[in-house]
C-alpha cells in the first residue's frame, strides 16, 4: 500500500526516548504524562531541587515517549519505521519516497545505542537493513565482478559517485597491501573503477568485522514490508560524516588501509551536478552494491571504524561528527528492464550536544545554546519553524541552508524555485520525489544533565508550554522552622499566634515569591523570544540570500535571453540589410542595362543622289511660289483690299503647299 501524502508543512515526528540511568539515587526531573494512544504524549520537566532559582516547570509534547523500559524492538516498531520502509521500497508499479531517520540528544543520552546498537543488541539501522534485504531478497540483483548490473547501475547514479560491488570493496579493505594495486587508483569514471578490481583476490585478512560477530537480536523475521513483485531491485549503501560542517567519505578505507595515522581527507561538496539539476547531492561519494544482508552490515561497520578513527581524537566515545548511512534502493521494471529509478533511506546519528558542565547556575538561556554545537543550535531552530509551521501559524520560511547539516536534511524537502522550475523541464522528475514524513528520536536521559536535556528538548519538542512552578511558602518555611526550633523562637517573639507583624511578612513573602516566579518565567520568554528572534532573523538572512540568488538568476537570465534576441535581431537586421543591399545592386544593374540599351544612337540611312534632287526641286519651287506671293502683298496698297488680297493669297498659298 503506498504510503499517504506528506502534509505540506510538517516534516517530522519527534519521539522521545528516554534511558535507563546509570546514576544510583539521582533526582529524576523528567516526568510522563499518560496520554491517550494516537495523541501526542506531554512530559513536564522540573528543575532538580539544587536549582536555587526556581525555575518554571516545562511541558513539552512528542508525538510519543518511550520510558526507560523500552527496548530496541518497541522503538523499531512503535516509530514509524516500517512504513518509513515500506515508503522506501514503493508501491507496486511506482516509484519509492525517500525517507529520513535521525536521532538527536545529549552526548550520552543513548542516540548510537539507538541508531546502531550495542555488542549485544542490533540497533535500528541493522534491523531496517534486514527487513530491507528480507523485504526485496527474491528479487535483489546481487553484484559480483562480472555482473552486468553494475554498469547500468552506475550509468543510473547521478552523484558523480563511484560504485563497487561489496565483494569488490571489502577486498580491496581488508585484504594484504600487496594486492591492494586497484584500489589506489582513482579512476575518472565509476565503470572504470569498478573493473580496476577484476581479478583482485579474495584474500581478506585485516581487522576483518565477522558477520556472525555482531549481534543477531533483536530479529525482525515478523516483520514483512511487501515489494513490489514486478521490479528488480538493488541495494546501494554509503556514508559519509559532517565534520566541522564539512562532508567526508566513510568509505575510503583510510582507516584500514593506512596504518601510520590519517591520510589528509578530502571534503566532498553537497551540490547540483549536471544529471541531478533538480535537487543536491552529495557529489563523488563511494557507494557500495550490496547483495546480502552480511555485505550491507560488513560496509556499516567499515564505515563506522573509519568514523571513529578519523574522528577528533577529543573524545574517545563520544560522536564528534554527523554520520549519515544512506541506503538507496534501486528499482526497475524486471520483464522490460527499464531504466532504474532509485529513493534513499538515509540514517543520520547526530553528534552529541556538548555536555552544560558549567551551566548549573545560568539555567535555560542562551548562554547554554552557545554550549552545544553549533550545528545542531541551527538544527533545533529548523525544527521549531517547522513545527511552528505544522501548528497552523503562517508559514515561515525554515532557514536551512545556515549550516551543512540542515542543508543536508531539509534543502530537498524545501525546493527552491528555481530547481522547481529545473523539475518541471525535467522528464526524470516524478511526483514521488518529495519526501516521506521524517523521523526524529530524541534520546534523554532523565536524571541527566538538566539544562543540557531540557535545551535538546525545547528545540525538538513538537509544542511546549511553560507554567508557573508551585513554590513553598516561605512563611510556612519559617513557621515549620519556627515550629521546629520550639519555643525558643516563641519565647523570643512573646508570641503565640501570627501577629500584625508576622502577616506582613507572610504577604512581603508571598510577593516575593511570585515577582522571582514572574522574573523566571519573563527570562525564559526572553531567552525563548530571543531565540524566536534569532531564527527570525536567520531565516530573513537565508530568505534574502535566496532572494538576491533568485534576482542573479533573474538577472542572468534576462541578461541571456536580451544578449539572444539581439543577437538574433542584428542577424535578421543584417540579413535584411543584405538582401536589401542585393535588391538595390540587382535593379541597378537592371537600370544600367535599360540605360545601355535606350542609348543605342538611331541613323537615318543617307539619302540618295536623286532623292536629294527631287528634294532641293521641291524646296525651290516651294521658295519660289513664297518669292510670287511676296510680290502680290506689295502690290496691295489699300488695307481693306490689302486684307482680301491677304485672305485670297493665303487660301492660294494654302493651295499651293497642297499642291505637289
Ligand atoms: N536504552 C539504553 N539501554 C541500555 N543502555 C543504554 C541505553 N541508552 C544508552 N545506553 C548506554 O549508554 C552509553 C552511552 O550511550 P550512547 O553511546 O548511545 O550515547 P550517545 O548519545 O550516542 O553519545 P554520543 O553523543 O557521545 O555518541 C552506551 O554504553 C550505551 O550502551
Amino acid at each position: 500500500m503506498e504510503p499517504p501524502p506528506r502534509p505540506s508543512a510538517s516534516l517530522f515526528d519527534v519521539y522521545l526516548r528516554l534511558r535507563p540511568s546509570n546514576a544510583v539515587g539521582a533526582e529524576r526531573f523528567l516526568d510522563v504524562e499518560q496520554s491517550e494512544q494516537n495523541t501526542p504524549t506531554h512530559i513536564t520537566i522540573k528543575p532538580p531541587s539544587s536549582d536555587h532559582r526556581k525555575r518554571a516547570v516545562e511541558k513539552f509534547a512528542f508525538t510519543r515517549v518511550f520510558e526507560e523500559d523500552a527496548v530496541q524492538l518497541d522503538i523499531f516498531k512503535g516509530t514509524g519505521v516500517v512504513p518509513l520502509i515500506e515508503g522506501v521500497l514503493g508501491a507496486e508499479g511506482s516509484e519509492g519516497r525517500d525517507g529520513l531517520l535521525a536521532t538527536l540528544g545529549v552526548t550520552g543520552s543513548g542516540k548510537s545505542h539507538t541508531i546502531l546498537g550495542s555488542k549485544t543488541q542490533r540497533g535500528l539501522t541493522q534491523m531496517a537493513l534486514d527487513v530491507l534485504f528480507q523485504s526485496t531478497s527474491t528479487q535483489l540483483v546481487r553484484p559480483n565482478y562480472s555482473s552486468t548490473a553494475l554498469p547500468s547501475l552506475a550509468a543510473a547514479d547521478v552523484s558523480e559517485a563511484q560504485l563497487f560491488a561489496a565483494s569488490s570493496f571489502l577486498d580491496s579493505i581488508y585484504s594484504e597491501p600487496q594486492t591492494e594495486r586497484g584500489y589506489g587508483s582513482r579512476a575518472q569514471t565509476p565503470m572504470l573503477d569498478c573493473s580496476s578490481f577484476l581479478g583482485v583476490p579474495s584474500t581478506r585478512q585485516r581487522n576483518v568485522p565477522r558477520p556472525s560477530a555482531l549481534p543477531q537480536m533483536p530479529s525482525v523475521h515478523d516483520v514483512i514490508v511487501p515489494a513490489d513483485p514486478n521490479a528488480e531491485y538493488a541495494i546501494v549503501v554509503s556514508m559519509y560524516e559532517v565534520y566541522n560542517d564539512r562532508i567526508f567519505d566513510l568509505l575510503t578505507g583510510n582507516a584500514t588501509n593506512n596504518k601510520n595515522g590519517q591520510q589528509k581527507r578530502r571534503a566532498l561538496l553537497f551540490k547540483s551536478t549536471e544529471q541531478s539539476t533538480d535537487r543536491k547531492v552529495v557529489a563523488g561519494l563511494r557507494k557500495i552494491v550490496c547483495g546480502s544482508l552480511e555485505d550491507a552490515l560488513m560496509v556499516l561497520e567499515t564505515g563506522l571504524m573509519e568514523r571513529r578513527v578519523a574522528g577528533t581524537g577529543s573524545n574517545a566515545v563520544s560522536s564528534r561528527s554527523h554520520g549519515f548511512f544512506c541506503v538507496e534502493v534501486k528499482k526497475r521494471d524486471r520483464t522490460r528492464i527499464g531504466p532504474w529509478t532509485g529513493s534513499t533511506l538515509t540514517i543520520v546519528d547526530l553528534a552529541g550536544s556538548e555536555r552544560a558542565r558549567h551551566a548549573k547556575t545560568a539555567g535555560a538561556t542562551l548562554a547554554e545554546a552557545g554550549k552545544i554545537n553549533e550545528s545542531l543550535m541551527y538544527l533545533g531552530q529548523c525544527m521549531q519553524m517547522q513545527s511552528d509551521n505544522q501548528e497552523g501559524n503562517k508559514q515561515n520560511i525554515v532557514p536551512f541552508r545556515q549550516c551543512k547539516l540542515t542543508e543536508l536534511l531539509f534543502s530537498n524537502s524545501f525546493p527552491s524555485p528555481s530547481t522547481t522550475a529545473s523539475h518541471h523541464h525535467n522528464h526524470h522528475h516524478h511526483p514521488h520525489r518529495n519526501p516521506q514524513k521524517a523521523i526524529m528520536i530524541v534520546t534523554a536521559d532523565p536524571v541527566g544533565d538538566f539544562n543540557a536535556t531540557s535545551q535538546i528538548l525545547r528545540y525538538s519538542a513538537l509544542a511546549r508550554e511553560v507554567t508557573v512552578p508551585r513554590i513553598p511558602s516561605v512563611t510556612s518555611t519559617i513557621l515549620s522552622g519556627t515550629t521546629a526550633i520550639g519555643g525558643k523562637s516563641q519565647l523570643a517573639s512573646g508570641r503565640n499566634s501570627p501577629s500584625v507583624p508576622y502577616e506582613e511578612l507572610e504577604q512581603a513573602t508571598q510577593e516575593i515569591a511570585r515577582l522571582c516566579e514572574e522574573v523566571d518565567v519573563l527570562a525564559l520568554r526572553l531567552a525563548e523570544e530571543t531565540a524566536r528572534r534569532k531564527a527570525a532573523e536567520a531565516s530573513w538572512r537565508a530568505a534574502e540570500e535566496h532572494m538576491l540568488e533568485v534576482e542573479q538568476n533573474v538577472r542572468d537570465d534576462c541578461f541571456a535571453e536580451m544578449e539572444m534576441r539581439i543577437e538574433a535581431e542584428r542577424r535578421r537586421w543584417k540579413g535584411a540589410w543584405d538582401e536589401e543591399a542585393d535588391r538595390n545592386d540587382e535593379h541597378l544593374d537592371r537600370k544600367i542595362e535599360v540605360l545601355v540599351q535606350g542609348i543605342q544612337v538611331y541613323e537615318d540611312p543617307a539619302p540618295s543622289e536623286s532623292e536629294r534632287v527631287e528634294e532641293l526641286e521641291r524646296e525651290n519651287e516651294a521658295l519660289k511660289r513664297k518669292v510670287e506671293l511676296l510680290e502680290r502683298e506689295v502690290q496691295c496698297k489699300s488695307p481693306v483690299k490689302k486684307q482680301r488680297v491677304l485672305k485670297a493669297k493665303k487660301w492660294e498659298v494654302d493651295l499651293g503647299s497642297d499642291s505637289p
